[in-house]
Protein backbone atom coordinates (compact mmCIF):
# COMPACT_ATOMS: atom_id res chain seq x y z
CA UNK A 1 0.00 0.00 0.00
CA UNK A 2 1.37 3.82 -0.84
CA UNK A 3 1.42 6.23 2.01
CA UNK A 4 0.32 9.85 1.24
CA UNK A 5 0.19 12.72 3.21
CA UNK A 6 -2.38 15.34 1.99
CA UNK A 7 -0.82 18.45 3.82
CA UNK A 8 0.85 21.46 2.86
CA UNK A 9 1.96 21.71 6.82
CA UNK A 10 5.98 21.30 7.54
CA UNK A 11 4.94 20.56 10.92
CA UNK A 12 2.62 17.30 9.94
CA UNK A 13 5.16 16.45 7.83
CA UNK A 14 7.76 16.37 10.15
CA UNK A 15 5.45 14.29 12.18
CA UNK A 16 4.77 11.49 9.87
CA UNK A 17 8.46 11.51 8.74
CA UNK A 18 9.49 10.27 12.22
CA UNK A 19 7.70 6.81 11.66
CA UNK A 20 10.51 6.03 8.93
CA UNK A 21 7.60 4.95 6.92
CA UNK A 22 7.85 6.09 3.01
CA UNK A 23 5.46 8.40 1.88
CA UNK A 24 4.34 11.17 -0.52
CA UNK A 25 2.76 14.25 0.58
CA UNK A 26 0.27 15.80 -1.80
CA UNK A 27 -0.50 19.96 -1.82
CA UNK A 28 -4.32 19.81 -0.75
CA UNK A 29 -5.92 23.21 -0.85
CA UNK A 30 -9.73 23.27 0.00
CA UNK A 31 -12.22 25.64 1.23
CA UNK A 32 -12.05 25.59 4.73
CA UNK A 33 -15.16 27.49 5.58
CA UNK A 34 -17.38 26.37 8.40
CA UNK A 35 -21.16 26.25 7.77
CA UNK A 36 -23.57 28.42 9.83
CA UNK A 37 -23.91 26.49 13.02
CA UNK A 38 -22.09 23.74 12.24
CA UNK A 39 -20.54 22.30 15.91
CA UNK A 40 -16.94 22.54 16.34
CA UNK A 41 -16.36 18.77 16.40
CA UNK A 42 -18.11 18.14 12.73
CA UNK A 43 -16.07 20.87 11.33
CA UNK A 44 -12.72 19.21 12.13
CA UNK A 45 -13.80 16.10 10.98
CA UNK A 46 -15.33 17.39 7.70
CA UNK A 47 -12.38 19.25 7.23
CA UNK A 48 -10.26 16.09 7.63
CA UNK A 49 -12.55 13.80 5.61
CA UNK A 50 -12.41 16.62 2.22
CA UNK A 51 -8.44 16.96 2.22
CA UNK A 52 -8.12 13.46 2.17
CA UNK A 53 -10.82 12.80 -0.21
CA UNK A 54 -9.32 15.70 -2.38
CA UNK A 55 -5.64 14.10 -1.70
CA UNK A 56 -7.03 10.99 -3.00
CA UNK A 57 -8.79 12.79 -6.24
CA UNK A 58 -4.93 14.10 -7.09
CA UNK A 59 -3.77 10.83 -7.62
CA UNK A 60 -3.48 9.05 -11.07
CA UNK A 61 -3.93 5.59 -9.82
CA UNK A 62 -5.97 5.31 -6.49
CA UNK A 63 -6.16 1.85 -6.16
CA UNK A 64 -3.72 0.31 -3.38
CA UNK A 65 -2.93 4.13 -2.17
CA UNK A 66 -4.18 5.10 1.49
CA UNK A 67 -4.29 9.29 2.06
CA UNK A 68 -3.86 10.59 6.01
CA UNK A 69 -5.02 14.36 6.23
CA UNK A 70 -5.73 15.97 9.10
CA UNK A 71 -7.05 19.19 10.27
CA UNK A 72 -6.43 21.22 13.77
CA UNK A 73 -8.69 23.87 15.50
CA UNK A 74 -8.18 26.02 18.67
CA UNK A 75 -11.47 26.51 20.47
CA UNK A 76 -11.23 28.64 23.39
CA UNK A 77 -15.10 28.17 24.82
CA UNK A 78 -17.41 28.78 22.05
CA UNK A 79 -14.97 30.13 20.35
CA UNK A 80 -13.05 29.24 17.26
CA UNK A 81 -9.43 30.95 17.17
CA UNK A 82 -8.37 30.51 13.16
CA UNK A 83 -5.02 31.61 11.60
CA UNK A 84 -4.60 35.01 12.64
CA UNK A 85 -4.66 37.73 9.47
CA UNK A 86 -3.15 40.21 11.09
CA UNK A 87 -0.61 41.58 14.07
CA UNK A 88 -3.74 42.92 16.16
CA UNK A 89 -5.46 39.96 15.39
CA UNK A 90 -2.51 37.82 16.58
CA UNK A 91 -2.30 39.90 19.83
CA UNK A 92 -5.67 39.88 20.52
CA UNK A 93 -6.12 36.09 20.12
CA UNK A 94 -2.88 35.80 22.52
CA UNK A 95 -4.17 37.82 25.17
CA UNK A 96 -7.41 35.78 24.90
CA UNK A 97 -6.05 32.26 25.32
CA UNK A 98 -3.76 34.25 28.41
CA UNK A 99 -4.55 32.76 32.03
CA UNK A 100 -6.41 30.28 31.18
CA UNK A 101 -7.14 27.15 29.22
CA UNK A 102 -8.58 26.00 25.94
CA UNK A 103 -9.14 22.54 23.43
CA UNK A 104 -6.87 22.24 20.46
CA UNK A 105 -8.76 19.37 18.45
CA UNK A 106 -7.52 17.47 15.72
CA UNK A 107 -9.50 15.19 13.21
CA UNK A 108 -7.74 12.95 11.06
CA UNK A 109 -8.60 10.99 8.08
CA UNK A 110 -7.59 7.94 6.68
CA UNK A 111 -8.83 7.47 2.91
CA UNK A 112 -8.36 4.02 0.19
CA UNK A 113 -10.43 3.97 -2.80
CA UNK A 114 -12.99 2.07 -1.04
CA UNK A 115 -13.42 3.76 2.45
CA UNK A 116 -12.53 6.61 4.98
CA UNK A 117 -11.93 6.47 8.91
CA UNK A 118 -11.79 9.54 10.68
CA UNK A 119 -11.14 10.00 14.15
CA UNK A 120 -10.84 13.08 16.31
CA UNK A 121 -8.65 13.76 19.59
CA UNK A 122 -8.70 16.60 22.11
CA UNK A 123 -5.53 18.33 24.47
CA UNK A 124 -6.41 20.92 26.55
CA UNK A 125 -3.58 23.60 27.34
CA UNK A 126 -3.16 25.77 30.07
CA UNK A 127 -1.60 29.34 29.37
CA UNK A 128 0.08 31.59 31.94
CA UNK A 129 -0.94 35.04 31.93
CA UNK A 130 1.39 36.89 29.11
CA UNK A 131 2.54 39.79 29.71
CA UNK A 132 1.39 42.74 27.20
CA UNK A 133 5.44 43.45 26.05
CA UNK A 134 5.33 39.33 24.79
CA UNK A 135 2.62 40.31 22.80
CA UNK A 136 4.81 42.24 20.47
CA UNK A 137 7.73 40.08 20.78
CA UNK A 138 5.74 36.90 19.83
CA UNK A 139 4.40 38.50 16.59
CA UNK A 140 7.95 39.58 15.72
CA UNK A 141 9.11 35.72 16.00
CA UNK A 142 6.97 35.39 12.78
CA UNK A 143 5.40 32.30 14.63
CA UNK A 144 2.15 33.39 14.48
CA UNK A 145 1.22 33.09 11.32
CA UNK A 146 0.53 29.70 9.76
CA UNK A 147 -0.98 28.76 13.05
CA UNK A 148 -4.53 28.00 14.19
CA UNK A 149 -4.85 29.50 17.36
CA UNK A 150 -1.97 32.30 16.73
CA UNK A 151 0.54 29.99 18.46
CA UNK A 152 2.93 26.63 17.83
CA UNK A 153 3.64 24.87 21.59
CA UNK A 154 6.51 23.21 19.74
CA UNK A 155 8.54 26.80 19.38
CA UNK A 156 8.57 29.79 21.54
CA UNK A 157 4.64 29.71 22.17
CA UNK A 158 5.99 26.67 24.32
CA UNK A 159 7.37 29.19 26.51
CA UNK A 160 3.39 30.51 27.42
CA UNK A 161 2.23 26.62 27.79
CA UNK A 162 1.79 26.06 31.44
CA UNK A 163 0.64 22.35 31.04
CA UNK A 164 -1.24 20.10 29.06
CA UNK A 165 -3.55 17.49 29.10
CA UNK A 166 -4.16 15.60 26.68
CA UNK A 167 -1.37 14.47 23.33
CA UNK A 168 0.99 16.91 22.93
CA UNK A 169 1.49 15.86 19.16
CA UNK A 170 -1.82 16.35 18.73
CA UNK A 171 -1.53 20.00 19.44
CA UNK A 172 0.78 20.26 16.96
CA UNK A 173 -1.52 18.92 14.25
CA UNK A 174 -0.95 14.96 14.21
CA UNK A 175 -1.94 12.72 17.29
CA UNK A 176 0.91 10.29 16.59
CA UNK A 177 -0.03 7.18 18.81
CA UNK A 178 -3.60 7.43 17.20
CA UNK A 179 -2.33 7.48 13.73
CA UNK A 180 0.54 4.84 14.33
CA UNK A 181 -2.68 2.51 15.69
CA UNK A 182 -4.65 3.61 12.72
CA UNK A 183 -2.24 3.12 10.20
CA UNK A 184 -1.49 -0.34 12.05
CA UNK A 185 -5.47 -1.44 11.38
CA UNK A 186 -4.97 -0.27 7.72
CA UNK A 187 -2.11 -2.65 7.34
CA UNK A 188 0.78 -0.47 7.60
CA UNK A 189 3.40 -1.65 10.19
CA UNK A 190 6.73 0.67 11.01
CA UNK A 191 8.21 -1.17 13.30
CA UNK A 192 9.75 -4.84 13.26
C1 LIG B 1 -2.07 25.21 18.20
C2 LIG B 1 -1.01 24.88 17.21
C3 LIG B 1 -1.28 24.79 15.83
N1 LIG B 1 -0.31 24.48 14.95
C4 LIG B 1 -0.58 24.35 13.50
C5 LIG B 1 -0.89 22.93 13.04
C6 LIG B 1 -1.49 23.16 11.68
O1 LIG B 1 -0.45 23.18 10.71
C7 LIG B 1 -2.10 24.54 11.80
C8 LIG B 1 -3.59 24.43 11.77
O2 LIG B 1 -4.04 24.58 10.46
P1 LIG B 1 -4.69 23.43 9.58
O3 LIG B 1 -5.72 24.09 8.70
O4 LIG B 1 -5.13 22.27 10.41
O5 LIG B 1 -3.49 22.89 8.69
P2 LIG B 1 -2.58 23.64 7.64
O6 LIG B 1 -3.38 24.64 6.84
O7 LIG B 1 -1.36 24.16 8.32
O8 LIG B 1 -2.09 22.46 6.72
P3 LIG B 1 -2.97 21.45 5.76
O9 LIG B 1 -4.41 21.89 5.79
O10 LIG B 1 -2.36 21.58 4.40
O11 LIG B 1 -2.74 20.10 6.36
O12 LIG B 1 -1.69 25.08 13.06
C9 LIG B 1 0.99 24.26 15.39
O13 LIG B 1 1.88 24.00 14.58
N2 LIG B 1 1.27 24.33 16.73
C10 LIG B 1 0.34 24.63 17.65
O14 LIG B 1 0.67 24.68 18.87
Amino acid sequence: MNLFLASTSPRRRELLAQLGLPFTALDVVIDESRRTQEPVASYVERMAKEKAEAGLQMLDDPAGALVLAADTVVALEDELLEKPVSREQAGAMLRSLSGRSHVVMTAFALKTAGCIRVQRVSTTVFFRNVLEREVGWYWETGEQQDKAGGYGIQGRGGLFVSSIVGSYTNVVGLPMAEVVMALREAGLEFVG
